[in-house]
């Protein structure tokens, strides 16, 4: 009887249940789509005054997904430290030096928290949604994490637990980062279905500061000044300045411009942001490379001087409507300011990258965002480049890395060779201050050739080379010097009647040959 009753209860339970799904299936296909939000928003009001829980959720891209939100990424690393024991699916990600794994949490999984005796509850999703900004509609994931908790602890979670999640995620972060060397890809079609305008790699490079051949002060000052902006953030905000520094390394091919820019990024722990300036379409692309940049980075632009014609020609005063005469020296002339690049010469790409752009680039007021930042130029002709773009405030220190010195040349043989001193030292120490040569083909020459070659050998080799350049370069300074009698001769410059100064000519070119 009862299992009978049991039978019919069922039964007109599911077939109200049927009947209002029916109705709700007819209501949502003919009924206005004003009625319907507003029946949706108030029956959600209704079970939220029901509902004792509060839930908030950190997505991880806001907005128009200019930036990957910090919000997300602290949530993400507190949650793979504290709570991966407990969750029972996972991610697994190489983690920093490559050597091990990070486990974070797996998509719909739920764990849960204890914080001063409180449980709360976090949820890893995504939804997929159509993204308006494309060109072309396209799904885009959109994760996030949900926090679940009972309104009575509102003040506990608000408070002291985002806040504790908030600091210790990014120490986390901190320390788990793998740091990663990024560039703009030449080929890339922006906007598309990718989250970021940077491809990245890993960031492996063994170069440091005490590897590097350079005068020992110089090297100091230049660590001094890297540590001190490093933990400047309290002084810049003070003085109102955005926390961003600029450094031109300039100097021959070959002197450690790039091996530099490698040592500050492992002496700072800061990812390599490594912008291919030919391969920016315009000024708004540059401007969003710039914001989706990270904190904790070098932007390095190499070889400025080859990426865009900024050979520093300015009209002459009065010639541009724009400025006055007396316009202020460092004030970038107008047509300077909207020349766009000549496609030859720089690189061959469409850019159309003006120095305007750049100098707003590095400092104009999209570059304030993100903070702790260096933005590094290098070239190989500082003279080249208009002063506007390497003032003091744009590019504040200004490093010239030149010739390989005696001091310089002890670093490689101790990196090279393993060896602090040595009885050939003497004879490279006075070739040394005899010949212009690089670091990079010091270091050439102490590679072993071959597995049988000792120190004794290769810094034989080395001495070699430095006598074959010195002799090369005593002859080069011959030529030159002949060179130069010819032409004084054929310009006719202090040539006069007087046969004595031309007697005086030949006299020093037979020397010369001799
Ligand atoms: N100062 C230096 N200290 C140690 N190694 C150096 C130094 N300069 C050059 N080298 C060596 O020479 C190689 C080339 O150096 P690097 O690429 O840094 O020079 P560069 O100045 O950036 O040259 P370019 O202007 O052609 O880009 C490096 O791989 C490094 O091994």
């Amino acid at each position: 009887m009862l299992s009978l009753k049991m039978t019919e209860m069922w039964t007109t339970m599911g077939s109200t249940l049927a009947s209002l799904m029916f109705i709700w299936a007819i209501i949502r296909q003919y009924c206005p789509y004003q009625l319907l939000r507003f029946f949706e928003k108030y029956s959600h009001r209704i079970m939220d005054y029901f509902y004792p829980y509060i839930r908030i959720s950190f997505h991880e891209f806001l907005g128009d997904r200019l930036k990957r939100s910090d919000a997300y990424g602290a949530v993400e690393a507190y949650l793979s430290a504290n709570t991966s024991k407990s969750a029972k699916r996972l991610k697994a990600e190489i983690g920093k030096d490559s050597t091990n794994l990070v486990l974070t949490m797996d998509e719909y999984e739920r764990v849960t928290d204890d914080y001063k005796g409180v449980k709360v509850y976090w949820v890893c999703s995504k939804v997929m949604s159509n993204s308006r900004s494309m060109p072309y509609y396209q799904e885009q994931e959109k994760r996030f994490y949900k926090l679940t908790f009972h309104k009575k602890y509102r003040d506990t979670i608000t408070g002291s637990y985002l806040d504790h999640v908030m600091k210790e995620g990014k120490e986390i972060r901190l320390r788990n980062r793998q740091r990663k060397l990024y560039t703009n890809s030449p080929g890339y079609k922006w906007p598309s279905y990718k989250q970021t305008m940077w491809s990245h790699i890993v960031f492996e490079h063994p170069a440091t500061f005490e590897t590097m051949a350079m005068e020992p002060e110089k090297k100091k000052e230049i660590i001094e000044d890297l540590v001190t902006f490093s933990k400047s953030k309290d002084f810049y905000a003070r003085i109102g300045k955005a926390w961003k520094r600029g450094y031109l390394l300039f100097g021959p091919p070959g002197t450690g411009k790039s091996t530099m820019i490698a040592a500050m990024a492992n002496l700072l722990g800061y990812d390599v942001y490594d912008l291919e300036l030919t391969a920016v379409k315009d000024n708004t692309e540059l401007r969003k490379l710039l914001i989706e940049t990270t904190s904790k980075s070098i932007i390095v632009i190499e070889d400025i001087d080859c990426s865009l014609d900024l050979t520093g020609q300015r009209k002459k005063k009065g010639e541009s409507k724009f400025f006055s005469d007396d316009e202020n020296e460092n004030k970038v002339n107008i047509d300077v300011l909207r020349k766009e690049v000549k496609e030859e010469g720089s690189g061959g790409g469409n850019s159309k990258v003006t120095l305007s752009g750049l100098l707003n680039f590095i400092d104009g007021i999209w570059s304030a965002c993100g903070g702790e930042r260096l933005i590094v130029f290098t070239t190989n002709y500082v003279e080249k480049l208009d002063p506007a773009l390497i003032r003091r405030g744009r590019m504040d220190k200004h490093i010239e890395l030149s010739y390989c010195s005696f001091n310089g040349f002890k670093v490689l043989a101790n990196n090279y060779l393993r060896v602090e001193n040595h009885v050939l030292f003497d004879s490279i120490e006075k070739l040394i201050g005899e010949v212009k040569i690089t670091p990079a083909d010091v270091a050439e020459n102490l590679m072993p050739k071959s597995p049988m070659d000792d120190a004794d050998k290769c810094l034989s080799n080395l001495i070699e080379a430095l006598e074959e350049m010195k002799q090369s370069s005593k002859i080069k300074e011959q030529d030159d010097e002949v060179e130069h009698i010819v032409a004084i001769k054929e310009n006719g410059e202090f040539v006069d009647d007087d046969a004595d100064d031309d007697k005086e000519i030949d006299q020093e070119m037979k020397q010369i040959q001799r």
